[in-house]
C-alpha cells in the first residue's frame, strides 16, 4: 500500500504548521477577511484562515506572514464552511466511484465513504485493494466500508466473504466502517460467521453500519449489543430518536426512494429534540437523476429549510461525520492542524459553494472542477465489461408453469417493497397466457452465464413490451415485459454489448444504456448519466410505472434484504418464510 487517503502529514511539515502558526514562516495561502463558520461553537466570525500547503496553520485575527509566494485570496464576500462528507454512498449506480467522486467535489462534497458490494463479490481481493488505492490521493477523500454479507440469496456469492477477505478488508486503512450490516436476522439467530464478522470489526476498531428498517427498540438493543453503532434507516422522528437514546448515530436520507429529510427534521424539531451531534446526513446511492440538484449540499439546504438552526445543519454535514469516523483531527472543521478543505458560500441558506476548495487548492468553481481527477484504468482491477453468455435468448425461455393453477404475482407495492398474491390467471398448455391481461408482465432473473433463468408474473411495474437489464443487485439479468418476443430481443441485445439496460416497443429500440463496467456502471459523466437516466424515467412513467424511482425496482428484485417476494438463482423466493414458489429451471448446457 502506497497511496493514502489524507496526505501525509511529515515532522517536517508539522514544523512548518507551527511556524506559520506564528508568523515566523510565510504562508502558502491565506484566506482573508472571510466570514467562518466555526462549526465546533456555530458562531460566525471575520477571520483569516492561513495555510502551509494543504493544512491549515492559523484562524484568527492576525495577519500572517507573507511573501511573494502566498497566495492570498479575498473573500470578504464570501462565508466559509468545512468540506462536506457523504457517509454512506453506493458508488456504483449507473455512476462509478470516480464519476460520483467529480461530481459531488464539484458541490463540495469532500470526502465519501463507498460501499465495496459489488466490487468485493466480482473482484478479487488484490484488484478490490488497487481499486481502492487508485482511488487515493486525490483532492477528494475516498474512503470504503466493508460489507458482511452480499445482499442476495446466491452461495456462491456468500463463498467470498472469507475469514481472511474480511480481515484484509477490515484492517486496510481506507476502510472505515464494516456494513451495511443487511442480515441482521442471520446474527441475531446466532450464526457463528456474522459473529465472528462482527468481532472482526470491533477489533479492527471499525465503525459497523446496521440496515434495520423498522426496528423495534429490542431488536436494535440486540444489534447494538452486537457492535453496530449506526444506522440510516430511520423514517420517522421517533426512529431517529430510538436510535439515538440507545447509542446508535442516525444518518437521515434524502434518497430517491426514501426521500425523508425534510419530514425527519420537522418531526424532530417538533418533537423539542436537543440532540443533533449524533445525527448525519445522506443521499443513500441515488441515482444520477436523483443528484441532478446536489448531493450533500442539497441534503444541508432541505435541513435548513425544514427549519433547522443553519449550523446544526452544516456540522450535520461536517463535524458529525468526522467525529464518527475518528477523522476530526484532519477533517470536519475550519481549525488549526486540519486539511484545508473549505468551501466559499454567497450565503449560509445556499450551501452549494461558489467555491471549493480541498487540500488546499480551488479545485471546483461555480459546480465546475478546475482541474481533472486522476484517470481510474478500471481494466488493471477486473472492472471490465460483464462476462455473460452468448446471446442466444429464446422467447420460451420466459414461460410460467405454475404448480398449482393459481400464480404466485409479485406486486411492486412502492420503488423497492414487493407482496405476493396467488392470482388466477389464464393458462394455456399449463403455461400462464398475458395477451389480455393488462397490468401483467413477465419477469425473468437469467443467470448471466446462462445456467439457468427464474420466471415469474409481475404487476405494478408498468406496462410495456420488453426491458432487459444487467443492472441487478446479483449481477444477472433482470428481463421484464408483455412480449416475450421482445424480451428475448431485449436480452440478446444487452448480452450482444455485455452489459447496460434497455428497452423495446413495437419492435424498436426505444431506450439503450451501456453500462460497460461489471453491467451496473457507466464510464460517462454525471451529467450526461443525470440526462441518460432522467429519461428513462421517464419513459418508464409513461409506460404506467407509477413509484419513484424504476432504476432502484430494477436493482432490488434480486436483493433478499427486503420484504417480500425476490428473483433468485433457486426461483421466485418469499422471503417471509424462505418458499420457493416458483423454482428456477436449469437452462441446457451451451
Ligand atoms: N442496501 C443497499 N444496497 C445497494 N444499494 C443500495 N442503495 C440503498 N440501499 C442499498
Amino acid at each position: 500500500m502506497t497511496a493514502s487517503t489524507l496526505k501525509h502529514l511529515t515532522e517536517e511539515k508539522l514544523g512548518a504548521l507551527i511556524a506559520v502558526s506564528q508568523c515566523k514562516a510565510p504562508a502558502t495561502t491565506w484566506i482573508r477577511g472571510a466570514q467562518v463558520l466555526q462549526i465546533y461553537t456555530g458562531e460566525i466570525s471575520r477571520l483569516n484562515v492561513v495555510m502551509f500547503e494543504d493544512r491549515i496553520a492559523y484562524v484568527g485575527e492576525k495577519e500572517p506572514l507573507t511573501d511573494s509566494n502566498t497566495q492570498i485570496i479575498d473573500a470578504q464576500e464570501h462565508i466559509l464552511v468545512p468540506g462536506y462528507i457523504e457517509p454512506h454512498a453506493h458508488s456504483f449506480q449507473i455512476y462509478n466511484p470516480r464519476s460520483l467522486s467529480e461530481y459531488a467535489l464539484a458541490r463540495g462534497t469532500t470526502a465519501l465513504l463507498h460501499d465495496n458490494l459489488p466490487f468485493f463479490v466480482q473482484l478479487r481481493q488484490h484488484e478490490m485493494e488497487g481499486l481502492i488505492e487508485a482511488l487515493q490521493d486525490m483532492p477528494i477523500k475516498n474512503y470504503w466500508w466493508a460489507r458482511l454479507d452480499p445482499q442476495v440469496g446466491d452461495s456462491a456469492l456468500a463463498q467470498r466473504f472469507t475469514h481472511e477477505r474480511m480481515s484484509r478488508m477490515l484492517r486496510h486503512p481506507a476502510v472505515l466502517q464494516a456494513g451495511e450490516l443487511t442480515y441482521w436476522k442471520a446474527l441475531l439467530d446466532g450464526d457463528p460467521a456474522m459473529i465472528s464478522r462482527m468481532h472482526q470489526a470491533r477489533e479492527a476498531g471499525k465503525r459497523i453500519e446496521t440496515h434495520n428498517p423498522g426496528a423495534s427498540v429490542e431488536t436494535l438493543n440486540a444489534v447494538a449489543a452486537a457492535g453496530a453503532t449506526g444506522c440510516h434507516e430511520s423514517i420517522n422522528a421517533e426512529e431517529v430518536m430510538r436510535r439515538i437514546r440507545l447509542g446508535y448515530y442516525a444518518t437521515l436520507r434524502h434518497s430517491s426512494i426514501r426521500p425523508d429529510l425534510s419530514a425527519l427534521v420537522k418531526g424532530l424539531l417538533d418533537g423539542g429534540c436537543r440532540y443533533w451531534d449524533r445525527i448525519m446526513l445522506t443521499t443513500d446511492g441515488s441515482p444520477p437523476f436523483f443528484l441532478q440538484s446536489g448531493v450533500i449540499d442539497e441534503c444541508i439546504r432541505i435541513a435548513i429549510e425544514a427549519g433547522l438552526d443553519p449550523a446544526a445543519a452544516y456540522r450535520m454535514a461536517s463535524l458529525n461525520p468526522a467525529v464518527y469516523y475518528g477523522l476530526d483531527q484532519d477533517l470536519g472543521g475550519i481549525s488549526p492542524g486540519r486539511i484545508a478543505d473549505i468551501l466559499f458560500l454567497d450565503d449560509l441558506r445556499n450551501p452549494t459553494p461558489v467555491k471549493v476548495m480541498a487540500n488546499g487548492r480551488i479545485v471546483s468553481e461555480n459546480k465546475v472542477l478546475t482541474l481533472t481527477l486522476r484517470e481510474v484504468e478500471w481494466s488493471r482491477f477486473g472492472i471490465d465489461a460483464l462476462q455473460v453468455m452468448d446471446p442466444v435468448v429464446q422467447a420460451d425461455w420466459f414461460e410460467v408453469c405454475p404448480p398449482k393453477e393459481q400464480v404466485p404475482v409479485i406486486e411492486l407495492m412502492n420503488a423497492v417493497i414487493t407482496r405476493c398474491h396467488f392470482e388466477t390467471l389464464p393458462l394455456i398448455d399449463g403455461k400462464v397466457h398475458l395477451a389480455e391481461a393488462t397490468g401483467y408482465m413477465y419477469v425473468s432473473l437469467l443467470h448471466k452465464e446462462g445456467d439457468w433463468i427464474t420466471t415469474g408474473i409481475i404487476k405494478g411495474f408498468g406496462d410495456f413490451d420488453a426491458l432487459a437489464s444487467t443492472y441487478s443487485l446479483s449481477g444477472d439479468l433482470l428481463i421484464l415485459g408483455r412480449d416475450p418476443v421482445q424480451m428475448a430481443q431485449a436480452a440478446n441485445h444487452i448480452l450482444a454489448q455485455q452489459g447496460g439496460i434497455c428497452m423495446y416497443h413495437n419492435g424498436e429500440l426505444r431506450f439503450d444504456l451501456p453500462l460497460p463496467l461489471l453491467g451496473t456502471m457507466s464510464s460517462s459523466d454525471m451529467e450526461t448519466l443525470v440526462g441518460e437516466t432522467a429519461h428513462f424515467v421517464r419513459l418508464m412513467r409513461e409506460s404506467g410505472y407509477k413509484f419513484a424511482d424504476p432504476i432502484y425496482s430494477l436493482l432490488f428484485l434480486s436483493a433478499t434484504h427486503l420484504p417480500k417476494v425476490r428473483l433468485t438463482s433457486t426461483g421466485v423466493l418469499n422471503i417471509t418464510d424462505g418458499r420457493i414458489l416458483l423454482p428456477a429451471r436449469q437452462l441446457p448446457p451451451k
